[in-house]
């Protein structure tokens, strides 16, 4: 006979977190967000820790050299997407590692047929007054020319001239080449008497701007997370079929943290890729998933794996339970494991770190996240919805949304013929193809969730994570005090409900 879990499937949206006592010390810039990613003997330290508890999804859309770059910066892990070609993957880690701080992703982007007015209007929009023009108005997309406030007069030049008549084109421009190191930059700079220097790639794309200003960067950026070479920590996503070729090819370009993904960890296939990953590599470290139970938890623990991620079905393109029906509420599979975690801890002194992946929408479900248990969180549509995602920015009506599109879609799996053994014919999608809004920088957007985090650790009168999950007292919502939670009985002004 089937087994019957007597509790229903719950997702983050069911529970509230109540306040304990805040002390006077218990303040959000006393919280502290450093958690483990690698297993751990009581008594010692993590091989790695986070500075945030945040990575960011294993996807096409969301993780790049770039979206690495960006988080580690901000004290978090990206794991670069592996549905590319072991190459392509291998380059976006060399990149990722070889990065040093002071080169930007260029934020403000137009095309030649632009005009001075869509300049004027993303000055106004964005606050910078440099802006990349290339090809297809992307940051990534071949440079044709700069615009700066010098280039142009508002009392003289019509609106609607087009941007090909304003900006410096490329061929009067100095620039740098890929790989070109700070000091050298900097060296040009001055040289030139430049408060910007572009970086472009072997076919003239951009890769980075480097401004006069931010060259002292580190100390914008305290809660880098760093190797020992002072080199951004870099995680990458592998399969469990080629990764016998991919794994010494990551290894090689100077990964930290490899993860195994997929939607169904369970599997003898993960077992066997986390025994060769730590047969055969000493310096690498590799989290598997997704597991939604204690068995499941087990069993990968078990082959040696050095985390594990939690969640099937919950992300926000996610249409697994609908085509295979299998799966499990978030947050009740985030508690399961967590306990079972808990008790391999106990019985054998070794504390595996566990990640919730998917299906976080508000900042506070990352909150109740850590307090159910987990360790840290993965987010694919929060990271999308930035500046640094790999995705084209593109207008719809009145709004600026970036695209975002499942793993499982055949958009993505597209890079190869999708292999299940089975017939192409056979294959279904898992995943949708979306758009998400347009939300600006990962920098200004992360400060703010931090900043909630921290104040409702506060609340529940906890300056660490570890604190915040041994002293956390969690609530299920009934369906009808949801409604007490939002905004009622009351006449929303349009201004409120824009922010909502
Ligand atoms: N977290 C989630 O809820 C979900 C995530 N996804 C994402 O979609 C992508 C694809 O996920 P999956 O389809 O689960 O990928 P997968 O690579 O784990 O599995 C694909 C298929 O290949 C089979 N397979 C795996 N290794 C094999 C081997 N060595 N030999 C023979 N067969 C093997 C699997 O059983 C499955 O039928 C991933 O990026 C995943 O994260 C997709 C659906 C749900
Ligand atoms: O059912 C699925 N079909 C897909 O095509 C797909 N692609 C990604 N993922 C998973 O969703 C996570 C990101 O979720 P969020 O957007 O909610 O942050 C990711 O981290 C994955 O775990 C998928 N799940
Ligand atoms: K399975």
């Amino acid at each position: 006979m089937a087994f019957y879990y007597t509790e229903p499937s719950r997702t983050f949206n069911e529970f509230l977190l109540l306040p304990n006592l805040t002390t006077k010390e218990c303040t959000p810039q006393n919280v502290d967000l450093s958690t483990p990613i690698t297993k751990f003997k009581k008594g010692e330290k993590p091989a790695i820790s986070l500075n945030i508890p945040f990575s960011s999804a294993v996807m096409q859309a969301v993780s790049d050299h770039h979206m690495a770059v960006a988080l580690a910066q901000c004290g978090g892990i990206s794991f670069i997407f592996g549905s590319q070609s072991i190459e392509s993957q291998a380059t976006m880690v060399r990149k990722a590692k070889a990065y040093k701080a002071g080169f930007v992703v260029s934020r403000s982007n137009l095309t030649p047929s632009h005009t001075l007015k869509d300049i004027l209007d993303l000055k106004e929009q964005t606050g910078h007054s440099t802006v990349a023009i290339t090809e297809d108005g992307s940051a990534k997309g071949k440079l044709l020319g700069i615009v700066t406030g010098r280039d142009y007069r508002i009392s003289r030049d019509s609106l609607d001239k087009p941007v090909s008549e304003i900006m410096t084109p490329f061929s009067s421009l100095i620039y740098g080449k890929s790989g070109l190191s700070l000091s050298e930059a900097n060296d040009l700079i001055w040289e030139h008497k430049l408060n910007c220097l572009p970086i472009v790639d072997e076919n003239q794309n951009l890769d980075f701007l480097v401004f006069r200003k931010d060259y002292d960067s580190r100390k914008n950026n305290p809660l880098s997370l760093l190797d020992a070479n002072k080199s951004y920590i870099v995680g990458a996503g592998i399969n469990t079929k080629d990764y016998r070729e991919r794994v010494p090819a990551l290894v090689e370009a100077g990964v930290d943290v490899l993860v195994i993904d997929s939607s169904d960890g369970f599997s003898e296939w993960q077992a066997e890729t986390v025994k060769y990953v730590k047969e055969n590599f000493n310096n690498v470290y590799i989290g598997a998933g997704n597991v939604v139970d204690k068995e499941g938890f087990r069993y990968l623990v078990e082959s040696g794996a050095d985390f594990i991620k939690v969640g099937i079905g919950g992300g926000s393109i996610c249409i697994t339970r609908e085509q295979k029906g299998i799966g499990r509420g978030q947050a009740s599979a985030v508690i399961e494991v967590a306990a079972a975690r808990d008790e391999y801890f106990k019985e054998t002194g070794i504390y595996v770190p566990i990640c919730s992946d998917g299906g976080i929408v508000h900042d506070y479900h990352v909150t109740l996240a850590l307090a159910m248990g987990a360790d840290f969180v993965m987010l694919g549509r929060y990271f999308a919805r930035f500046d640094e995602s790999p995705t084209k920015k593109v207008k719809i009506g009145n709004n600026f949304v970036k695209e975002y599109w499942g793993e499982g879609s055949n958009r993505a799996r597209n890079w190869q013929r999708y292999d299940t053994g089975g017939k192409q014919s056979l294959v279904f999608e898992e995943g949708v193809d979306s758009y998400v809004p347009y939300a600006g920088s990962l920098r200004e957007n992360m400060d703010r969730t931090l900043h909630k985090i921290k104040s409702t650790m506060c609340n529940c009168g906890s300056l660490s994570i570890e604190e915040l999950q041994q002293k956390a007292r969690i609530t299920l919502v009934s369906a009808t005090s949801l409604v007490e939670g939002g905004a009622h009985d009351v006449i929303l002004k349009e201004s409120s409900m824009a922010a909502e």
